[in-house]
């Protein structure tokens, strides 16, 4: 096995991690087993992990969209998922970004088991954990920059005045401070997408999801885009990016690549 495969098995059960939040009974038997080996030290946190996690589309008739598949994402890692169309691409990342429950398997997301989760609870963890970023903006035309970066926090509990605050710190953070009340329709694509990166970034997230996020963008503005993107990882930021770019994945730190519903470590999209 090379270095590379190794990143996205899965540990056994006897070495994962004890991480924040365990929610269900067979986590803390694996914790328990996991004391005996005596090994804590040496384990990281991971911040995504898919055990055995697949997809299939009841149809009729069915479509195993996403074969059960493993992957390991670290906390602070800049991972690129790149395929051709229908994939799966997608579908991964519905589950990811918990839109979507799996068929079979296990996700773990920041030490939860997220497949035995309530619905309601899959969107708080989901509005608490995870950004998200789309080809397609999907900005409110009739609100200025602020204001659609404020409302994404509506539903954190935190008042207005905060949430307008927050709102500026970010846009200040991705280079849009000087139109702090500009509307979408004033604004450039790269603008636009920038302030999409700033709603994203409001709540915090432990993860940034990418959908595409340069699809939309012509070459120049798409650098851009990408080297906030690098910024962003450089403070810490985990980002995980789908794409069907090959060069877009190659400016991400790792990539894996998904054809036929199965991944595969490293950018293997120029072959076939
Ligand atoms: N709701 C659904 N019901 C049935 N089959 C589906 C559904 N959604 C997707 N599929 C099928 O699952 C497979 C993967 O689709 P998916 O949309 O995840 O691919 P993708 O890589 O995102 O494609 P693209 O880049 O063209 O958007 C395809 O064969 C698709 O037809």
């Amino acid at each position: 096995m090379t270095e590379d495969d190794a990143t996205i098995i899965l540990p056994t059960v006897t070495d994962r991690p004890a991480a924040g939040g365990i929610l269900d009974d067979s986590a803390i038997d694996a914790t328990a087993v996991f004391a005996r080996v005596g090994d804590v030290e040496d384990v990281k946190h991971a911040l995504i992990e898919l055990d055995g996690v697949g997809m299939t589309y009841p149809g009729p008739p069915p479509v195993e969209a996403l074969k059960p598949v493993v992957l390991r994402v670290e906390d602070g890692e800049y991972v690129a998922i790149v395929g051709p169309s229908g994939s799966g691409k997608s579908t991964l990342l519905n589950l990811l970004g918990l839109l979507d429950a799996p068929t079979e398997g296990t996700y773990w997301l920041d030490g939860h088991d997220t497949s035995k989760m309530k619905e309601a609870t899959r969107t708080q963890l989901r509005a608490d954990k995870i950004g998200f970023i789309f080809q397609a903006f999907h900005l409110m035309a009739h609100r200025t920059a602020t204001e659609n970066v404020a409302m994404s926090l509506v539903y954190q509990g935190i008042g207005r005045r905060r949430r307008r605050q927050i709102a500026r710190e970010k846009l200040e953070l991705v280079g849009l401070g000087h139109r702090l009340d500009a509307l979408p329709t004033t604004l450039s694509g790269g603008e636009r997408q920038r302030v999409a990166i700033a709603r994203a970034l409001a709540a915090d997230p432990s993860l940034l999801l990418c959908d595409e996020p340069t699809g939309n963008l012509d070459s120049k503005t798409a650098d851009s885009i990408m080297a906030t993107l690098d910024e962003l990882h450089a403070q810490g930021l985990t980002i995980l990016m789908i794409t069907h770019d090959h060069d877009v994945a190659e400016r991400a730190e790792r990539a894996v690549t998904i054809r036929d519903g199965q991944l595969r470590e490293g950018n293997h999209l120029a072959e076939h």
